[in-house]
C-alpha cells in the first residue's frame, strides 16, 4: 500500500523517475555497465552523459503521467504513450548525440508511470497488473520502421523475449528484485537486487554484443554469488564478476533498468 497520503502527481512521479535513473547509474561498481567508476565496458558513454539522458525524458515521462492518470487501459492510451514514448527517445537521442542511453528505459518506466496513476492508491500488484495489460496492446500508431532493433535480432536468433516480454509478462524479475530487495538490510540488499537481476534476466543487450553461452555463463556467476552470505560488494566472487563482464564485452543493460525501476517502487513504499 502507498506510503504517503495525498494522490500521486504527475510532477511527483515524473522527477522520482528520473531520480532512480540517476540513483541507477550513480551505484557503483556494476558489472559492465557505466557508473561514478567507470565507463564499464562503453567507450562512448559515461555518469554525465547518462545523468544528461535521465534529465531530458523529465517532460515525457511527465506527459506520460498525465495521459494515464485514472485513464482506462485502451487503445487511445496504448498510442498516447507510444507517441509520447517516441519523443522521449528523441529528447534522449537529441541530449546524447545520437548514443543510446535510455531506450530500455523509457519503455519500462513509461509503462510503471501508466501503472502507478491508475488509481489513488496503487499497490505492487495493480501497478504491475496495469503495466503488463498497457504492453500486451499493440501501438496503434507504431510507426512503420523497415530496420530491425537490436533486441529484435536477437529475438528472432534466440528466441528471447526482450524488453518487451519482461513487460508483457507483468514484470516477473523486477518482482523477484524488490522480493530480494526487502529480505535483505543495508547496502547489501541493493546489490543483491542487481545480482538477482544479473542472475535471471535474459538480456538482449548482452546477447547482441556476444551470445548465448555468454550471457548463461555470467548469468550463473552471478547466481552463485547469491548464494554466498558474505556481503557482495567485499567479496572478491563480485570482483571476478566485474572483470568478466569487462574481458567478454558484456553490458546488462536490461538489468540496469529494471534495477532502476526496483529502486524507483521502493520510493513509492511498493515492495509487494
Ligand atoms: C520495447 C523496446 C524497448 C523494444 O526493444 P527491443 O527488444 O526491440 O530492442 P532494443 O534494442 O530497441 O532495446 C533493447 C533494450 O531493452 C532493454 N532490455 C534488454 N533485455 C531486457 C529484458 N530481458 N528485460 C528488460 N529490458 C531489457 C535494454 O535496455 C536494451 O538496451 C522499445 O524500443 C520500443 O518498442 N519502444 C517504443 C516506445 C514505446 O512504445 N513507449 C511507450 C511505452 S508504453
Ligand atoms: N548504467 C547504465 N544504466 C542503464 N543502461 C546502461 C548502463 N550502462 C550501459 N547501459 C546500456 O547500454 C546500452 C547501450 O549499449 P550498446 O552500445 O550495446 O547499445 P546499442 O544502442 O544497442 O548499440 P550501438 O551503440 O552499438 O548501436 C544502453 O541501451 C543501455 O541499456
Amino acid at each position: 500500500m502507498l506510503a504517503m497520503t495525498p494522490p500521486l502527481t504527475a510532477l511527483t512521479v515524473a522527477a522520482q523517475a528520473v531520480a532512480a535513473l540517476k540513483w541507477e547509474v550513480r551505484f557503483s561498481p556494476k558489472p559492465g555497465l557505466v557508473d561514478a567508476q567507470s565507463t564499464g565496458v562503453h567507450t562512448d558513454m559515461d555518469l554525465a552523459l547518462f545523468l544528461k539522458s535521465a534529465m531530458s525524458l523529465q517532460p515525457a515521462l511527465t506527459s506520460a503521467a498525465i495521459a494515464s492518470h485514472e485513464a482506462p487501459v485502451d487503445l487511445t492510451l496504448r498510442a498516447q504513450l507510444g507517441s509520447i514514448g517516441r519523443q522521449a527517445e528523441q529528447a534522449m537521442f537529441a541530449a546524447t548525440n545520437g548514443v543510446n542511453t535510455h531506450k530500455g528505459a523509457i519503455w519500462t518506466f513509461s509503462l510503471l508511470i501508466a501503472g502507478l496513476m491508475g488509481d489513488e492508491q496503487p499497490t505492487l500488484t495493480t501497478v504491475l497488473t496495469r503495466a503488463q495489460a498497457l504492453a500486451q496492446l499493440s501501438d496503434p500508431g507504431l510507426p512503420m520502421v523497415t530496420a530491425k532493433s537490436h533486441g529484435q535480432v536477437v529475438q528472432q536468433r534466440y528466441r528471447l523475449p526482450g524488453a518487451k516480454g519482461e513487460a508483457q509478462a507483468g514484470f516477473p524479475h523486477l518482482r523477484q528484485a524488490l522480493a530480494m530487495v526487502e529480505a535483505n538490510t543495508g547496502a547489501d540488499r541493493w546489490y543483491r537486487g542487481l545480482l538477482s537481476l544479473l542472475a535471471t534476466v535474459d538480456d538482449t543487450n548482452i546477447v547482441y554484443r556476444s551470445d548465448l553461452a555468454t550471457l548463461r555463463a555470467f548469468q550463473t556467476q552471478a547466481a552463485q554469488l547469491l548464494t554466498d552470505p558474505q556481503p557482495v560488494l567485499t567479496n572478491p566472487a563480485y570482483q571476478r564478476l566485474c572483470q568478466f563482464a569487462i574481458d567478454r564485452r558484456i553490458s546488462p543493460g536490461g538489468s540496469a533498468d529494471l534495477f532502476a525501476a526496483t529502486y524507483f517502487l521502493t520510493q513509492f513504499g511498493l515492495t509487494k
